[in-house]
């Protein structure tokens, strides 16, 4: 059994060899037996269920598969991410995955996918010197010149959080890096494939203050980069809003993002403002950290409870260890019987264990006793055997022993909670490795960190609220509108940049002029394709 611990990297161990024959009646009622899969061990785990690709995230697959470079936009919830994270499956399948490089803006969104930060792809630092300083500094360093030279495809998610300075920077590495190639000479970005996906009315890039004041005109958004329209074969946004489903919701969503509601969307925000009670296990969101901080250790010393501290066990290289550090799932996570907790991590999508899950600790298991305790929690928790759960690591990590958190998770299942493994990739290497338990402390949140992710019910303090896109981000995280209670609602606070409005209106027209070419190019017969967009 516990050769399934190692072989599966990002995966809690709830199914163990021979557990489908002792699977709880529920699961064989509730599903039928052909959503499940056997692997080579014997164990037997749900299947995903499939996405139905709509008709431009389908556009969008057929001219990746076809070499083109991508980028992928929409309001939140249309599927960007989750169309990414199938499209690096497949490239990774065809140019083998030492050829995909995935990398995100921040660390936290790089985690999410398994990937490296921009940053540390690039292997510039923060490019806060000249271009010809930056080009010697990679091809004086000899893992990312190899990165530069070895990509096939390159993967950008949350595109909105990088600057324009940086964009440009990139692509005249790439072309100068990889101009020793003939294949590439002389080629934007030297010829690499670029799947970008984003939204740039979420957060945007963080400019240095000083150079925010040198001029209104600078440069922002990725868009503005020099190179950003030859860099793409076809811009595409997604229109189906899947997070929510409620119209109402969608149209103020909709206002929000773009910086235009009427009255009457304001007003139903306002009902959502003047809610009789806090409900006490809804998400708080705050624009600021130290806000989040303080709700969380005073909710945690508030309970009273034996505190149980997890500090996460990292290993690998120093530089790359830095990025674990990076707030994907924290450092030292202190809980108690009582902790309201968030899953930091998609453990299996079929039952609900997902990234943004939230629940409440409600017991420790002492591995020790554990099978003395067998009996008693098994009608609790979703598991099979003790042993199941052993970890070598866990008593390094954990200042009680070998004991790991029960949780019951709103949606009304109770698991308890095993160790987790994050990794941070340079190509097909693992170059550093965190182990924690995937859960952080859920009373509060900052906006920054829960771009990205999908919660039932939350609480936003938007009295501090700063900069583009922020309101729209903590608001367009709930699935429905009794999910959602706010306060210190601003209309002023609620903007979009005018740049980035003419942006999506230039793209879309450009998008209907990509569509007339991309049925051209993609319904040919590969191998008939004679135009070059490039
Ligand atoms: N074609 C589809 N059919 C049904 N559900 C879908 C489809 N595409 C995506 N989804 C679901 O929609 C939800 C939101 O998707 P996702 O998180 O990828 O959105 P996003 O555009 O990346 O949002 P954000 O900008 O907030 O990060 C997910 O639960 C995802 O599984």
């Amino acid at each position: 059994m516990k050769q399934l611990f190692c072989s599966l990297i990002g995966t809690v161990r709830y199914y163990s060899s021979g557990a489908a024959s002792q699977q709880p009646k529920w699961k064989k009622s509730k599903f039928s037996k052909n959503k499940y899969k056997k692997s080579k061990s014997g164990a037997t785990t749900p299947r995903k269920p499939k996405i139905q690709w709509t008709d431009e995230q389908s556009k969008a697959l057929r001219a990746i598969r076809d070499g083109k470079s991508v980028f992928i936009s929409g309001s939140a919830g249309t599927g960007k991410t989750a169309l990414v994270e199938h499209v690096i499956k497949e490239l990774k399948k065809n140019h083998g995955r030492s050829q995909v490089f995935v990398t995100a803006s921040t660390g936290v969104a790089a985690c999410a996918i398994n990937g490296l930060t921009l940053h540390s792809f690039a292997g510039i630092g923060l490019a806060d010197v000249d271009r010809e300083t930056l080009l010697s500094r990679v091809f004086s360093d000899r893992k990312a010149y190899r990165r530069w030279n070895k990509a096939k495809v390159l993967v950008i998610d949350e595109i909105s959080m990088i600057s324009a300075e940086y964009f440009d920077m990139l692509e005249y590495i790439a072309r100068l890096v990889r101009d020793g190639n003939p294949s590439f000479k002389r080629r934007v970005w030297g010829g690499l494939q670029l799947v970008v996906s984003g939204d740039f009315y979420q957060l945007p890039p963080i400019i240095k203050k000083n150079k925010k004041d040198e001029t209104k005109d600078v440069k922002v958004y990725a868009f503005e980069a020099d190179c950003w329209d030859e860099s793409f074969d076809l811009q595409i946004v997604l229109p189906l809003v899947f997070r929510q489903s409620e119209p109402t919701l969608v149209k103020v969503l909709q206002g929000i993002r773009k910086g235009v509601f009427d009255p009457e969307d304001l007003k139903l925000l306002e009902q959502r403002s003047c809610l009789p009670e806090e409900d006490p296990s809804a998400v708080q969101l705050f624009p600021r950290i130290v806000d989040v901080n303080r709700v969380n250790k005073k909710c945690l010393l508030d309970l009273g409870e034996r505190i149980t501290v997890y500090t996460a066990l990292d290993t690998g290289e120093e530089s790359s260890k830095k990025q674990l550090k990076s707030g994907i799932v924290p450092d030292q996570l202190e809980l108690c019987i009582g902790a309201r907790v968030m899953l930091c991590k998609n453990i299996n999508i079929y039952q609900k264990l997902v990234n943004g899950a939230t629940g409440t600790v409600i017991d420790f298991h002492d591995l020790i006793d554990a099978k003395s305790q067998h009996g008693v929690h098994d009608n609790a928790c979703r598991k099979h055997s003790v042993t199941d759960m052993y970890d070598g690591d866990l008593e390094s990590i954990s200042s009680d022993g070998k004991v790991l958190p029960v949780v019951k998770f709103d949606f009304g299942d109770v698991y308890r909670i095993g160790l987790e493994t994050w990794v941070v990739m340079d190509g097909d290497t693992v170059v550093a490795k965190r182990r924690q338990i995937p859960l952080m402390l859920a009373w509060a949140l900052s906006i920054h960190k829960c771009q990205g992710m999908t919660i039932d019910r939350l609480h936003t303090d938007l009295s501090r609220a700063f900069g583009n896109g922020m309101v729209y981000v903590a608001l367009s995280r709930v699935r429905t509108l009794d999910g959602l209670h706010l306060s210190g609602l601003n209309p002023k606070k609620i903007q979009a940049d005018p740049k980035v409005k003419d942006f999506y209106e230039r793209i879309s027209s450009l998008q209907d002029k990509h569509y007339q070419d991309a049925s051209a190019y993609y319904y040919k017969p590969v191998g008939k394709v004679t135009q070059n967009v490039r």
